[in-house]
């Protein structure tokens, strides 16, 4: 009789949907890992991308698979993921057929804890993992930044995971010394480290959701007090590529992190992304809208960012129309 019983439990918990929760500061390589797990899969997947922003710049980033990406729009860019993500996951849930894997990516400024307590509560998933990916070469001077400090220690504290991603841009002995500091502060942390996210699907599938419990502390995206803040710069015309890569690299570091799609004289039209200091601007395929220049921009809170980018951009909007 027991064993019967249990048989149905572990039926019930067979056919539950796994669940990976994909966290990590602004910039660390979220959709990219996204992308390298998409790329893998040989199921369907229902991906469902948190933003900072107003635009769904990552949701069109997402690469395309077999299942479908939900943007969950955020009206304010600290770290709720708010109700939208009760009514996706209904959405995906009823979908036929299921997906196989549900992956979702919280903002680079959101608590991943949070929003695994919705894969913990929810009887129809299964959280394997909250995978937290680290700037490996920054993780520590943010962790001890007095401003984003308390943010980043709230992601690494959720994760069952910690993907200690741009290894390509460490010098040797880096990764044991910044893995080391980690474990210091945080305990016995599993660590994969990866460059461009290329992390194989199955050792995330295998890993489980680990002996770190979501943290999901409660910092209220009421909150007043959250350290960033946000905007959209946009403009018409073709940029010059090269004046575009200097006036984002002369940005203040309190601008921490800008993404979007530009048109520009070498690329046309492109994906521009600033995160961690580098800039990388790759041709983007045709857009089906007009194209335009539309950047998303998150950094300190007033610290005058808006006026930053608006300064080091518009000029060379109006340059670029001037001629
Ligand atoms: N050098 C290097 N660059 C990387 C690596 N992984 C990602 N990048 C680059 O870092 C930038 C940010 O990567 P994303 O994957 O968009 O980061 P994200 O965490 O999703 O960013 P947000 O969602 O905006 O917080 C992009 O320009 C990537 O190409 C890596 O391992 N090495």
């Amino acid at each position: 009789m027991l064993s019967t019983r249990r048989a149905g439990a572990e039926a019930a918990v067979a056919a539950r949907i796994p669940l990976i929760v994909l966290g990590g500061f602004l910039g660390a390589g979220k959709t990219t890992l996204l992308n390298h797990l998409l790329s893998q899969a040989d199921r369907r997947v229902a991906v469902m991308v948190n933003d900072f922003g107003p635009i769904d710049v990552d949701a069109s980033l997402v690469a395309s698979h077999d299942g479908e990406t939900l943007s969950l729009t955020n009206g304010c860019i600290c770290c709720s993921i708010g109700s939208g993500l009760d009514a996706a996951l209904i959405r995906v849930l009823e979908r036929k057929p299921a997906p196989e894997l549900i992956v979702i990516e919280a903002s680079g400024v959101s608590d991943p804890g949070r929003i695994a307590q919705v894969g913990l509560s929810d009887p129809m998933l299964q959280l394997e993992a909250v995978v937290v990916m680290a700037d490996a070469g920054r993780i520590v001077a943010q962790l001890d930044d007095p401003l984003m400090g308390d943010t980043v220690a709230r992601q690494i504290r959720a994760a069952s995971l910690v993907v200690m991603n741009k290894a390509d841009l460490l010098g040797p002995g880096e990764a044991e010394s910044v893995e080391a500091e980690l474990r210091a502060r945080y305990g016995a942390l599993p660590f994969l480290r990866s460059s461009f996210g290329r992390v194989p699907l199955e050792r995330i599938l295998a890993h489980g959701p680990g002996g770190h419990a979501p943290d999901g502390d409660a910092h209220h995206h009421e909150d007043p007090d959250h350290p960033f803040e946000g905007g959209v710069w946009s403009a018409p015309g073709m940029l010059n590529a090269d004046r575009l890569i200097a006036a984002l690299k002369g940005l203040p570091a309190d601008v921490i992190r800008v993404k979007g799609r530009v048109v520009t004289d070498r690329h046309g039209s492109a994906v521009v992304q600033l995160a961690g200091g580098r800039v990388r601007i790759e041709k983007a395929p045709a857009a089906a809208e007009a194209p335009r220049n539309e950047l998303v921009y998150i950094g300190l809170r007033g610290r005058g960012i808006g006026a930053a980018v608006s300064a080091a951009l518009d000029a060379l909007a109006a340059e670029s129309r001037a001629g």
